[in-house]
């Protein structure tokens, strides 16, 4: 079996009011947020997607359905701390993850060291195993007229080394 395994994930949510706005596991002092029925972190969404994904396993709406109540405002580091769960019991360990924020506002740089701290402890790595930017989209289409804030990952997870006999 090839040891190294590596996870794409997107995701995408609307911004609209009356919803808080949270992103990395970090809540954001604004009047808009992001819809959906957990907490909405499209930033953690795509992580949990990207390392599901490396496994070759269902995506996250299989393992936290949006029509259960169970997860309804559920803070998404706990599904991110699931996620890395599930693929530890199927014997992975995370090599690296790395993920890029479109979002038009909030400011993200204020706050991304907060944000890497959050994402590494509910994954279980630590910070140097996690890149994390954010980018606007410069003004154009959804994107750029901040209707929604995207997210997209990459992880690299791979079988524990063999001790050296
Ligand atoms: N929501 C955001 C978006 C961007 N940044 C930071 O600004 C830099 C420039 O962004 P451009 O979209 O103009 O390339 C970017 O490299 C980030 O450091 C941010 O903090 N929050
Ligand atoms: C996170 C979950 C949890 O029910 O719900 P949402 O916040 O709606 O997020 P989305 O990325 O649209 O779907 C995945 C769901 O698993």
């Amino acid at each position: 079996m090839i040891p190294f395994r590596i996870g794409h994930g997107y995701d995408i949510h609307r911004i609209v009011d009356g919803r808080p706005m949270v992103l990395g596991g970090v809540t954001f002092d604004v009047a808009y947020g992001l819809d959906g029925h957990s907490d909405a972190d499209a930033l953690t969404h795509a992580i949990c997607d990207a390392l599901l994904g490396a496994a070759g396993l269902p995506d996250i709406g299989h393992f936290f359905p949006n029509d259960d109540p169970a997860y309804k405002g559920i803070d998404s580091q706990k599904l991110l701390t699931r996620v890395a769960s599930e693929l530890r019991q199927r014997g992975w360990e995370i090599g690296n993850i790395d993920a890029s924020l479109i979002a038009e506002k909030p400011k993200i740089a204020p706050v991304l060291a907060e944000m890497k701290q959050n994402l590494a402890t509910s994954a279980g790595i630590s910070i140097e195993q996690l890149g994390l930017k954010a980018t606007t989209n410069e003004g154009a289409g959804s994107l750029g007229r901040a209707e929604a804030i995207a997210a997209h990952a990459v992880a690299l997870i791979h079988r524990p080394e063999a001790p050296a006999r």
